[in-house]
């Protein structure tokens, strides 16, 4: 996407492929800074803190870590153990173990002095993959919101959670990316925000949408619902960070709500995700999805700026309280009337009719 008319990625490897240069998210919306990873260690930090954050991103940051690995020392052993470190530090995205393994799938059956070169070929192939995958997806899912703006003849109102846009991924984002098709194409729309505690990734979104001047409006997570039972949502689209071959989905924590309310509400609730984001070994989402808990210190305090712009942090309720954080939730496929994907939209229990040909390359 563009940025003050500059396009710009979340993620790209500089220097030859000797260090990787990302956008630090842990400051947006209130600053634009981007670091240089130049360590594996560098990278399973940022995925780690979230500084790139995001199913399909942190699949692709994994990627460059592994590249970084190689370049460090490209023997078995030390190669193997990194690979368990980086795909190991969010348990939930399924991107992050698809990447490394398609990592480990390539350099492994070659000399270690051979694996540089093709380290970094192969992670710059999944890099470009992210791009043009979710390019698909957008266009895919142009056509939900064209079709329901025919129908309503006034702006769609589109409804989503969390971030799932061009910083959750290399480029134009997945959730986000039927948005800005539409919106390109003329297709008026307006989209609700869920600034998704305790992260309020939602406000990333914003930013994203600001950026782009799509109309938009921040919500609380629990206004979602209400909106719906008021007529005010025409459509949900969310992203994920793993999909069963079933459908049926996982993602951040407050989506199986709106999938309920939108049920409750005949809204069309719709996920957006790539290939890399469907998990084919898996089957029931919410018994066999690992979900990640994360530190209690993101719900009992928050991080922000005060009105003079400089970072401060609020306790919200006192560090010796205790506090749940499950980062994500799973969404039955029966509450999902479809996924969009870089080959189209298809209902969740299609998937495996629609990605035979990758079910059949793995066997
Ligand atoms: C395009 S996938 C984005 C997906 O990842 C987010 O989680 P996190 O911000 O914790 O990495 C969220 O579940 C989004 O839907």
């Amino acid at each position: 996407m563009k940025i003050n008319g500059i396009p710009t990625r979340t993620i790209r490897a500089i220097d030859n492929g000797a260090a990787v240069e990302i956008i630090d998210q842990t400051l947006l919306p209130y600053r634009f800074e981007k670091r240089v990873l130049s360590d594996w260690r560098d990278c399973v930090e940022a995925i780690s803190v979230m500084r790139v954050r995001g199913a399909p991103l942190i699949g692709v940051t994994g990627a460059w870590a592994v590249a970084l690995a190689v370049r460090e020392n490209p023997e078995n052993e030390p190669l193997l153990k990194a690979a368990e470190t980086i795909q190991n530090v969010r348990p939930t995205a399924v991107n992050l173990q698809w990447a490394v393994q398609k990592m480990l799938a390539t350099l492994l059956p070659r000399e270690p002095s051979l694996r540089l070169e093709a380290a970094l070929k192969c992670a710059a192939e999944i890099t470009q993959a992210d791009v043009e995958t979710c390019r698909a997806i957008g266009e895919a899912g142009a056509g939900l919101i064209s079709e329901l703006y025919s129908k309503l003849r006034r702006p769609v109102n589109v409804l989503t959670h969390c971030n799932a846009g061009w910083l959750a991924t290399v480029d134009y984002g997945t959730a986000l990316a039927p948005i800005y098709a539409a919106f390109e194409r003329g297709t008026p729309l307006h989209v609700w925000v869920g600034e998704t505690r305790p992260r309020n990734q939602g406000l990333l979104t914003a930013w994203e949408l600001e950026q782009q001047g799509v109309p938009h409006t921040i919500i609380v997570d629990n206004a979602g619902g209400q909106l719906m039972q008021h007529g005010d949502v025409d459509v949900v689209i969310v992203g994920a960070d793993r999909i069963t071959r079933r459908g049926d989905v996982a993602n951040k924590i407050g989506t199986y709500l709106k999938a309920l309310a939108a049920a409750d509400n005949d809204v069309p609730f719709y996920v957006a995700a790539p290939f890399s984001t469907i998990d084919w070994n898996l089957n029931d989402g919410k018994r066999e999805i690992p979900i990640e808990n994360r530190s209690s210190d993101e719900v009992l305090s928050i991080r922000g700026v005060d009105r003079s712009g400089a970072d401060i942090t609020v306790q919200l309720a006192s560090a010796r309280e205790a506090a749940a954080n499950p980062a994500f939730d799973v969404t039955h496929n029966r509450f999902i009337k479809g996924i969009i994907t870089e080959r189209g939209v298809f209902a969740p229990t299609e998937l495996c009719l629609a990605y035979q040909d990758v079910i059949e390359s793995m066997q």
